[in-house]
């Protein structure tokens, strides 16, 4: 899109309905909470302030992110800090016109430092059913498995969670992959994938992120997952890139993390567009918005901007995300009928 002096566009865009798909809790901690919660838990920051926090974001590729990352999330203690910092998230997502966000959390990075399970779910899930009900917006959680651990750790992080699946039914639905990509292949994870399968979960994973079309494929053909996240490499593989297409498998791609973790160097090379024009099912999504310096929406218009995207793409982009959310499907028809009308609205 043409910047317009009055950015009368952005408004337009802010109000098309739309589903975030890519988005970890824990990088929505802003430096402002961080030192909040690490005041109210009694820890010391190895950062003077604010500013210092956000001069360390400055990142080489993805590993260079999650190391700070895991260290942030090192604030987080109580089922309140879990509440506050899913709030804020909640709150920052609505006024971008999301209308139903699915969450991925790592239990691993809390459990590791003694922190119960009980309390990560207890804190998100009270903020999730506060917002269906105050702000609108429906949501769903995505536990994820770190893939740097072992698959025997993935086990026992999942039997650890199944007594917890009956109370917070209405919201963890789905698995998630995720962390360092590179040599942890998602074959890594066949078995325990198979399981959750077994169980019912709906199956997401970061593949082609960093990682080669490869990974992207063994994601589809032996975890068999309903979403990649990510997967901008798959154009690498243009056969993979047709299959994608063909099944309709969704791609969550996320623009500016992509950009600050070096996947690509800038937002003019993106291929997100090339991908949609190809007839790939790509959404856009914020994945780290504290680190990455964008929620969802600054996602959308930074892609408009760079990539010179029409309105008409801006709405196949939004429907594109309510179509690959996990609401059943008359949930997603009623909102893809306020997309429509919203769209219409100039
Ligand atoms: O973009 C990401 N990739 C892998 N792991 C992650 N954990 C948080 N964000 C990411
Ligand atoms: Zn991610």
């Amino acid at each position: 899109m043409a910047a317009s002096p009055d950015h009368e566009w952005h408004a337009w865009l802010r109000a098309l309905p739309k589903a975030e798909l890519h988005l970890h809790i824990e990088g929505t901690l802003e430096p402002e909470m961080m030192f909040e919660l690490a005041g109210r838990n009694g820890i010391v920051l190895p950062y003077a302030d604010v500013q210092a926090v956000r001069d360390a974001y400055q990142f080489t590729d993805l590993q260079s992110f999650l190391d700070l990352y895991y260290a942030g999330a090192g604030v987080l203690v109580t089922e309140q800090d879990f509440y506050d910092l899913t709030m804020a998230y909640l709150r920052h997502a609505q006024a971008d016109g999301v209308v139903h966000a699915e969450l991925m959390f790592d239990p691993q990075t809390h459990t590791q430092r003694g922190i119960a399970l009980e309390t990560v779910f207890a804190g998100l899930a009270r903020a999730l059913r506060e917002a269906r009900d105050t702000l609108g917006i429906s949501s769903y959680l995505l536990l994820s498995f770190l893939r740097h651990l072992s698959e025997d750790e993935a086990f026992a992080t999942l039997e650890a969670a199944l007594p917890l699946r009956e109370a917070y039914a209405d919201l963890w639905i789905g698995i998630g992959l995720d962390s360092s990509e590179r040599g942890n292949p998602p074959e890594k994870f066949a078995r325990v994938y198979g399981r959750c399968a077994e169980l019912g979960f709906r199956l997401v994973a970061h593949a082609g992120e960093e990682g080669p079309p490869a990974y992207v494929r063994s994601a589809l053909d032996t975890l068999k997952v309903a979403r990649i996240d990510h997967g901008v490499r798959s154009s690498e593989d243009p056969a993979l890139l047709q299959d994608l297409i063909r099944r309709r498998v969704p791609l969550t791609v996320c623009p500016l993390s992509n950009l600050k973790l070096g996947v690509v160097h800038h937002l003019r090379n993106h291929n997100l567009a090339k991908l949609l024009r190809a007839g790939a099912v790509v959404t856009v999504n914020s994945d780290d918005p504290a680190y990455f310096g964008g929620y969802v929406l600054d996602n959308y218009i930074a892609s408009a901007d760079a990539l010179d995207l029409s309105r008409d793409e801006l709405v196949t982009l939004a429907a594109n995300s309510l179509k690959a959310s996990f609401l059943p499907p008359a949930e997603q028809a009623g909102l893809l009928d306020r997309l429509s009308i919203a769209a219409g609205q100039s």
